[in-house]
This record gives C-alpha cells, sequence and structure tokens, in this order.
C-alpha cells in the first residue's frame, strides 16, 4: 500500500461571518514535495495556513498528517506536537532574550546540560552555528528565521513545514541558504509548503504550483509546467502592463544633504533610493519624514525644515509610509475607513484640502476602487482584510486624502501580489503627475525599476546617482555592487 500523505486537505471551508475565504479545498502533499502556494492578496493563503497550525478553527472540512485525521481545532502547541512547524517573514520570537531562551520559551524545558545539547543538535539541523547565550536582537533577519526554525524542530519530528513569504526582508545570499536548508528538509521526507509573491523564489525551489483565487484551488501541477509568465497569468489573469508614462518634472521640491551627496527630487518625478536589506536608504527615508529619533535638515520646496516628529512633517505635505506595515502604520482595531481618513480628520480641515468638502466616506470608496481593495466592508476593522489589502490601506491614507507635496514609500509593493503591485504602481504614479515628488526606499532592485524615474544606490557614506535605462534594474544591482567591493575587501 502507498504510503499515507504528509499533509492532506479535504473539503477544507473557512468562513468568517459572511467572507468565505477558503472554500471545499482538497489536495494532498507527498513526503518531500516542496508545493509553491500562490494567490493574489486575500485569496486565502494565511487563512490556510492558520488552520494547519491551530490559530484557527475550520468551518468544515478536516485534515490529516500521516493519515491521522484532524477533526477539531488544535491548539498551537498540539500542531508543533503533530510536527507542524511555521516560519513567518518577522519570526515570532522574544528580542531581548537569548537563543537558548527563545528556543526552549512556551515549551517544557529539560534540565540545563540536556537543554544546551538539544538546543545545539537543532540549531546544527539547520546549519545556525550561533552562540546560545547571545540575545536574538542581536541577530539578522536570515539567522532569527533560522532560530524559529530550529525551535519547530524541537518540537519532535518535523513533518509539515510552512513558510509564509519568509524571504521578503531577506538579501540574496540569505534567501540562498533558506532554499538550500529547505531542500535538505525535503530531502528528508518533511511536506513544505511555500508561500510568497515573489515568483522567481517559488519557481527555484518548489516542485508543485498550487494556485488560490477567491478562497478555492484553481490551478496544481508540476512545476515545470509554469513558465513565470504563465504564473503569473494564472494569478491574475487580466494583468496589465507595467509601462508609465513619465511626466515632465518640474520645480525642486526636497535636497537634502546625506553622506556621500546630495539627494533631489522635483514636482512629478519617482526617484529611487536603492541599498541593501535593511539599509541607509530606511533610515534617510525616515528622516525625512521626522519618523526617526535625529532629525534631518533639509529644503523642502525652497525652504529650509526640520521635523522633529511625523505630524510636523505631515502639515508641509510630507507623507511616509514605512516598511513594517502592522506595527507602525495601521490601528489594528480602527475600521478600513477610518485607518485611511484618521489622519485628515484632524489636520485636513485646516488646511482646506479637499477631503473638507466631501465626506470621508466619498474619498475612502475613489481610494478603494483605484487601489482595487478586496475584502470586507469599510465599516470593518482593518485587521480582518489579508495581508497585501492592508498594505494597501496604508498606501490609500497617503495618496488619496489629500495631495503630498513629498510622498516618501519604504517597499511600498512588498508582500503584494502581481495586480495588486500594478496598482500601487500606477496610484504612485499619479501622485508624481498630481504634482507631487516621491522617493521611494527600497532593497529591491526591481522594485525601484518597476516604478522610479531615476535613483540613487546609497551605501554607507556612498551615494551614487542612476539614470533610468532599458537595463535600469541590472544598473541598480551593479551599482551596489560597485560600491559594497571595495567596503568588502
Ligand atoms: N479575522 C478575519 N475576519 C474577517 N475576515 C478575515 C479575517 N482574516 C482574513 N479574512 C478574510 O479572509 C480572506 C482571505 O484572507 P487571507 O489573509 O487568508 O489571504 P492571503 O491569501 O493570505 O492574502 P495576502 O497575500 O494579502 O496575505 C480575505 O477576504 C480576508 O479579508
Amino acid at each position: 500500500m502507498a504510503a499515507p500523505h504528509r499533509l492532506e486537505y479535504t473539503g477544507v471551508t473557512v468562513d468568517f461571518g459572511a467572507t468565505r475565504a477558503l472554500e471545499d479545498i482538497t489536495f494532498a502533499i507527498a513526503p518531500g514535495e516542496i508545493v509553491g502556494l500562490l494567490g493574489h492578496n486575500g485569496a486565502g493563503k494565511s487563512t490556510l495556513f492558520n488552520v494547519t497550525t491551530g490559530v484557527i478553527g475550520a468551518t468544515s472540512g478536516a485534515f490529516s498528517i500521516d493519515g491521522a485525521r484532524i477533526e477539531k481545532r488544535l491548539t498551537p502547541r498540539e500542531a508543533a506536537q503533530h510536527g507542524v512547524t511555521v516560519i513567518h517573514q518577522e519570526p515570532a520570537l522574544a528580542p531581548n532574550m537569548s537563543v537558548l531562551e527563545n528556543l526552549f520559551l512556551a515549551r517544557p524545558a529539560p534540565r540545563a546540560a540536556e537543554r544546551r545539547a538539544q538546543a545545539r543538535a537543532a540549531l546544527e539541523a539547520v546549519g545556525a552555528d550561533l552562540p546560545l547565550e547571545i540575545p536574538v536582537e542581536a541577530l539578522g533577519l536570515g539567522e532569527r528565521q533560522l532560530v524559529d526554525i530550529a525551535r519547530g524542530m524541537l518540537s519532535g519530528e518535523m513533518k509539515v513545514l510552512l513558510l509564509d513569504e519568509p524571504t521578503a526582508a531577506l538579501g540574496r545570499a540569505e534567501t540562498d541558504a533558506l532554499h538550500e536548508l529547505i531542500r535538505g528538509f525535503a530531502a528528508r521526507g518533511i511536506a513544505v509548503v511555500y508561500v510568497s509573491h515573489r515568483l522567481p523564489d517559488i519557481m527555484e525551489v518548489c516542485s508543485r504550483i498550487v494556485v488560490l483565487r477567491g478562497g478555492r484551488v484553481v490551478v496544481d501541477g508540476p512545476a515545470t509546467d509554469f513558465t513565470p509568465a504563465k504564473l503569473a497569468d494564472a494569478l491574475v489573469p487580466d494583468l496589465r502592463s507595467l509601462d508609465f508614462t513619465h511626466v515632465e518634472p518640474g520645480p525642486e521640491v526636497v535636497s537634502v544633504d546625506v553622506p556621500g551627496g546630495t539627494v533631489r527630487a522635483r514636482a512629478g518625478e519617482v526617484v529611487g533610493l536603492f541599498g541593501m536589506a535593511g539599509g541607509e536608504q530606511f533610515e534617510i527615508a525616515a528622516r525625512l519624514a521626522g519618523a526617526s529619533g535625529a532629525a534631518q535638515p533639509y529644503t523642502l520646496g525652497g525652504t529650509a525644515v526640520r521635523f522633529p516628529s511625523p505630524a510636523h512633517a505631515i502639515r508641509r505635505g510630507v507623507f511616509f509610509v514605512p516598511p513594517d506595515r502592522d506595527t507602525e502604520g495601521l490601528i489594528a482595531s480602527e475600521t478600513a475607513r477610518d485607518n485611511v481618513m484618521l489622519p485628515s480628520y484632524s489636520t485636513g480641515g485646516a488646511r482646506g484640502w479637499w477631503v473638507s468638502a466631501r465626506s470621508g466616506a466619498d474619498v475612502y470608496e475613489r481610494a478603494r476602487a483605484a487601489l482595487d481593495i478586496r475584502g470586507p466592508s469599510a465599516d470593518a476593522e482593518v485587521s480582518q482584510f489579508s495581508g497585501g489589502n492592508r498594505q494597501k490601506h496604508l498606501l490609500a491614507r497617503w495618496l488619496y486624502p489629500a495631495q503630498p507635496a513629498l510622498l516618501i514609500l519604504a517597499q511600498p509593493t512588498q508582500g503584494v501580489d502581481v495586480g495588486a503591485k500594478l496598482d500601487i504602481v500606477e496610484a504612485t504614479r499619479d501622485a508624481a503627475a498630481r504634482g507631487a515628488a516621491v522617493l521611494v526606499a527600497s532593497s529591491e532592485s526591481d522594485e525601484i525599476a518597476s516604478m522610479c524615474d531615476r535613483a540613487y544606490t546609497v551605501l554607507g557614506d556612498r551615494l551614487v546617482p542612476v539614470p533610468r535605462s532599458s537595463t535600469f534594474n541590472e544598473d541598480l544591482l551593479t551599482s551596489l555592487l560597485a560600491i559594497a567591493e571595495p567596503t568588502r575587501a
């Protein structure tokens, strides 16, 4: 008789009130398979993971692990005991506790010597030779993810590994290392489900592709059947092209001296700030918006400014979308509409923005249509929207209620699906066409290339202007390598 499937879903359906997030999900994964789970924002990927890890219960249907059928909702701990491990983009670890303490957090710990031996074995299994006593906050993101995976290994035999956008914030080398580790796990018979909006990552490691749309499985086949274009088409059948028109730039809006040179942007321009993952470009972005400890003096619309807080910057039309959407941007318990309209309610009237002439509801609906936001109604809590649709709310807040003078976006299209990327690029180009200067800070060269008129590459005390060209994406990477080389030597 054939070995049972490692993981099998049979008729899993999940309703959130009137929203059906998953409908009759039925598919099985063999030991050693690496399945790429794809779908646009709100398609149901996180919901399926949450059912599998016991975060939520299915409305109907069940799943089984190694043939053992699981009908009722497990606690997350029971799910771990069944061999289910999940890795998120940002690992859920206690930052100021040590590696060792984190490994045994919320689980029965053996005696000290045994604990250390088990910890070492688990870290070795994930290829992480880390000191046990160092606080987790001292580690890089890639290393923190490895600690998280090692934690999963301590629960017993790992049977199923769920990866939820694990590489979204990783650099190339860390991504390669993680992929190698995933392949190793698969070779040992673990079933892997890999969620990512980065199609090249999926194509690189997955042996099979499952696409969700509207909570249902719409495509299921071997990865070799797909080209990137075919995949994009399966995800968003009516994908438009990424072209945009450049407007003739107006007067200079911003000029700021940073180590290595001066960053300038004119009205109508979208200018990239490109660098390493977690690099200086994000600090520059936050400083301009008053969102960093050190207030940065610079020239805005011809006058010298220095914003001690985001509120000061907002009053001058400097809007900032930070990279970490959920913790820095949105208020989970407020409605979707209020999350978009909130800053305008407090300051809009005084400045006579057009928001004051219309009701907030109109503005919200306009933003929602322009960004193609999908999910529950405007009155639902924003936490009920999927990750990508939450992100669109944050962008909507700064793009629609008021016209920005300077719009600063950090990784605006990270974690959103291919269709949503286009919506965001269009909305950003539109803000520029209406007269804003836009700065886009990113560590993804293709994100910069998809929306910017030109860019600066920043690293350490170096700043290199990169003009747009037909090889813009490669030029960005080359410029980063060129300034990174001497510092490595
Ligand atoms: N707590 C909740 N309450 C109500 N609706 C929810 C809740 N969580 C998710 N949903 C809805 O379930 C659907 C599926 O969302 P899910 O988060 O699974 O999507 P996803 O595929 O992971 O999307 P993304 O790529 O944007 O993270 C969406 O319509 C979402 O609005």
